[in-house]
């Protein structure tokens, strides 16, 4: 029952006759900052439930709430920016005054926030009034503005999360992300729109730009941006076109207050921290990449235009990676000049002009790999956390299939010192293709890279088919690798039972 909501491992960790005494004497509700965390169970913090029933809309309400916005808000001057996915302008959402309170209660609370997904090292960042937001909240000005979205979007004010207030100074972004971090299993439930608003104008940049339908609301003082976090034809899946990025500030200073808005009651079960659905984020993390293959079939079903959320790769490449650097920029790039090669990216077009269905098909079947590869090199480039980015570039290529780019590319990684053989890169990645490719083009089947050779990456990371192909080769299986033992060895304490099979049989002793 997606209503309520089991926290595992939910327990008194202040020990159960002690929380339960406390509790019947009322601390949960006198004390609950201590009580809620350490005596959750005695304080029925483990199982959250939906207090509100009613979702904020229901399949086809995302579209009706902005038309109706369109129609009932002339004092806004609402601009349609998009219908698909829905993205609406609003101008003088916020006043002048209001604009200040904001920016003058957060004044002195500026914290430093990092981009999702990137480490201290990488500069851009923005400055946040987080910690500052309970007394932001209670605010009559604050309270003053959630009505007025509560009321724009005929969502109950308790589905309303927390205002998170950010400025930017000049070269700091937000950079692109989906905003929707819900579950549909947790007592909130899915982030159905945000509303971000612009109290403090930059004098260049800074705008909030929405890739995929290739558009930047600029940051004007005043002005409100309200866009959809769900999909209409299913409130269930979130709508992937609304990537979106806080672009960076060229000039002057930018303060930007974002609304989150939730299908349910949000701030119940928040002010009980209940601790399910913060878990339920925290493990769940669903990313948008994760919704990618529903997304379009519910876009199919529901007649809509074939369109591929591109910006999801930028997304994705992001908050996966820690390493945040150019490589991801750059794998990116060649993720969509792989899409555009295949003639992915063109897909734009009105269902008249819509390729027949074995070519949609067939389109969808080649982004939906060039996708799947490409995450595969995020990942194979995220096992090896100090590979440098030089090889992220390769690796990338070599995800995409794209070998003839991949090798000088690996060759020039191989140049910086303490550089990976490219041959070991591709059998630790398990391309037998590039495998096969390189040793035509006259690779070492022994070069080692860290000390190891290729059999023994092929035989760490299971890939059988890459260790048959050296060993054809020619690989020594029995070449001991510094530090790290024979090939078999690996395999063994891996449990890669194919490759030890295949191993003995080539010869292998152990
Ligand atoms: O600052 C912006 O322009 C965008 C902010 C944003 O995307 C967010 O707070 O989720
Ligand atoms: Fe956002």
């Amino acid at each position: 029952d997606p209503r309520t909501y089991v926290a595992d491992n939910c327990e008194d960790r202040a020990g159960g006759d002690q929380c339960r005494a406390w509790a019947s004497e009322g601390e949960c509700e006198e004390n609950a900052g201590f009580m809620l965390t350490e005596c959750a169970a005695s304080c029925s913090a483990c199982t959250c439930s939906r207090p509100n029933q009613t979702a904020a809309v229901e399949v086809g309400g995302i579209g009706r709430m902005f038309e109706r916005i369109v129609q009932n808000y002339p004092q806004f001057a609402p601009h349609v920016v998009s219908r698909d996915p829905w993205v609406l302008v609003l101008e003088n959402f916020v006043s002048p005054a209001e604009a200040e309170a904001f920016n003058a209660e957060c004044s002195d609370h500026w914290q430093t926030t990092m981009n999702p997904g990137q480490p201290e090292k990488c500069q851009p960042k923005s400055l946040s009034c987080d910690h500052h937001v309970d007394v932001l909240e209670q605010l009559p000005v604050v309270q003053q503005v959630k009505r007025r979205i509560s009321g724009l979007t005929m969502t109950p004010m308790p589905n309303l999360e927390k205002m998170h207030v950010q400025r930017y100074e000049v070269g700091m972004e937000f950079t692109a992300h989906h905003d929707q971090v819900g579950r549909i299993d947790t007592p909130e439930g899915m982030r159905t729109a945000t509303l971000v608003m612009y109290t403090l104008e930059p004098e260049e940049g800074g705008g909030t730009t929405f890739k995929d339908i290739n558009y930047t609301v600029e940051a004007r003082l005043g002005r409100a941006v309200l866009f959809a976090n769900l999909m209409d034809a299913n409130v269930s899946l979130p709508e992937l076109l609304t990537h979106h990025e806080g672009s960076v500030v060229q000039r002057g200073t930018k303060v930007a207050v974002s609304q989150w808005i939730r299908q349910y009651d949000w701030r119940t079960p928040n002010n009980r921290f209940c601790r399910a659905s913060k878990e339920a984020a925290a493990q769940g993390a669903l990313r948008s990449f994760d919704y990618l293959n529903d997304y379009l079939e519910a876009r199919r079903a529901a007649g809509l235009p074939h369109i591929v959320p591109l910006s999801l790769a930028d997304d994705y490449g992001r908050v996966t990676t820690k390493e945040a650097t150019g490589h991801v920029e750059r794998g990116t790039a060649l993720l969509e000049r792989a899409m555009l090669r295949e003639s992915i990216l063109p897909l734009r077009r009105s269902p008249s002009q819509q390729a027949d269905d074995e070519e949609e098909e067939s389109t969808r079947a080649m982004l939906l790999e060039a996708l799947a590869s490409f995450r595969v090199a995020l990942s194979a480039i995220e096992a090896f956390p100090k590979v440098k980015p030089q090889y992220s570039e390769g690796a990338a290529l070599l995800a995409l299939g794209d070998h003839e780019a991949a090798l000088p590319a690996l060759r020039r990684a191989q140049e910086v010192e303490g550089g990976l053989a490219p041959l070991c890169i591709a059998a630790s990645l398990g391309h037998e293709l590039v495998v096969r490719f390189l040793l035509r083009e006259g690779a070492d089947v022994e070069e080692r890279a860290r000390g190891l050779t290729p059999l023994f990456y092929a035989s760490l990371y299971g890939r059988v088919d890459v260790a048959r192909r050296l060993v054809v080769a020619g690989a020594q299986v029995d070449r001991v690798s510094e530090g790290g033992g024979t090939p078999l060895q690996a395999a063994k304490a891996q449990k890669h039972w194919a490759v030890v099979q295949l191993l003995r049989i080539a010869g292998a002793l152990g």
